[in-house]
């Protein structure tokens, strides 16, 4: 079920750096060179794949994008929270 915008609001609380846009939640990863962002992005993908739920990325020079939303809702739901509190972990 899609969460209320103020319950996405209670959540950012939670991620330093995680954004609301649109229906998504995003954030932007900073690396030091394009590679260590590509692998971020295969770990990223890894665990996407253990969840079963799969953000869009964007691999840029030294940025990886990572932007969460649950198709089948529509909007953030609580296994968008599930993926970005893993993401997290792996930093
Ligand atoms: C059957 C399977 O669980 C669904 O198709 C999953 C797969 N990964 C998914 N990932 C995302 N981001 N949104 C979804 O709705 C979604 N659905």
């Amino acid at each position: 079920m899609k969460l209320s915008l103020q319950e996405i609001e209670n959540i950012l609380v939670r991620f330093p750096g995680w954004r609301r846009e649109n229906e998504a939640l995003v954030k932007t990863f900073s690396f030091p060179a394009y590679m260590d962002g590509v692998h971020f992005a295969v770990r990223v993908a890894e665990e996407a794949e253990r969840l079963d739920h799969h953000p869009d990325m964007l691999i840029g020079y030294q940025t990886v994008t990572l932007t969460c939303t649950t198709h089948d809702a529509g909007g953030v739901t609580e296994r968008d929270v599930a993926l970005i509190e893993r993401i997290e972990r792996l930093l």
